[in-house]
C-alpha cells in the first residue's frame, strides 16, 4: 500500500503535526513499517503529504482513551464519535502512528 486518504476536515492537523495517528479498519493495515506514503484528500484525491508509518497496533473500539484522542487532537467523545460514523459495525481496529516527511527526508529517500 503506497497511499492512504484521509477527510478534508483533518488535512490542517495533519499539516501542522497535531494529529499524529489515525485508526482504520482491517482493509487499510497493511502498511510496511517504515514505508513513506503519498497522502491525499478523500473528496478530491488531492496530493498534499507524505507520511512515514512507524508503527501499526491492533485495538478495539472499547479500549480507545484519552492518549490516542489527544493523539488525534480530538477529545476522547469526539473521537469515538467520528471513528463510530466512519466504521459503524466495526469492533477490530488498527491504531496508525506515522510522522510528517519534510522535503529534507524526503531527498534522502
Ligand atoms: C475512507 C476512510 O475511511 N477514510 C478515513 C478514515 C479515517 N480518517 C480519520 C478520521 C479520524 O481522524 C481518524 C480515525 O479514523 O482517521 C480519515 O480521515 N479518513
Amino acid at each position: 500500500m503506497t497511499e492512504i486518504t484521509f477527510y478534508q476536515c483533518f488535512q490542517t492537523n495533519i499539516l501542522n503535526g497535531t494529529k499524529t495517528i489515525t485508526i482504520r479498519d482491517a482493509s487499510e493495515k497493511d502498511f510496511a513499517i517504515g514505508s513513506i506514503v503519498d497522502v491525499f484528500t478523500y473528496e478530491q484525491h488531492q496530493w498534499f503529504a507524505k507520511i512515514k508509518i512507524l508503527a501499526i497496533t491492533p485495538i478495539s473500539y472499547h479500549q480507545l482513551n484519552d492518549t490516542h484522542a489527544s493523539q488525534e487532537n480530538m477529545t476522547l467523545p469526539e473521537l469515538k464519535q467520528v471513528i463510530r460514523d466512519i466504521y459503524p459495525n466495526t469492533d477490530q481496529l488498527y491504531v496508525i502512528h506515522y510522522q510528517l516527511v519534510n522535503e529534507e527526508e524526503r531527498c534522502r529517500q
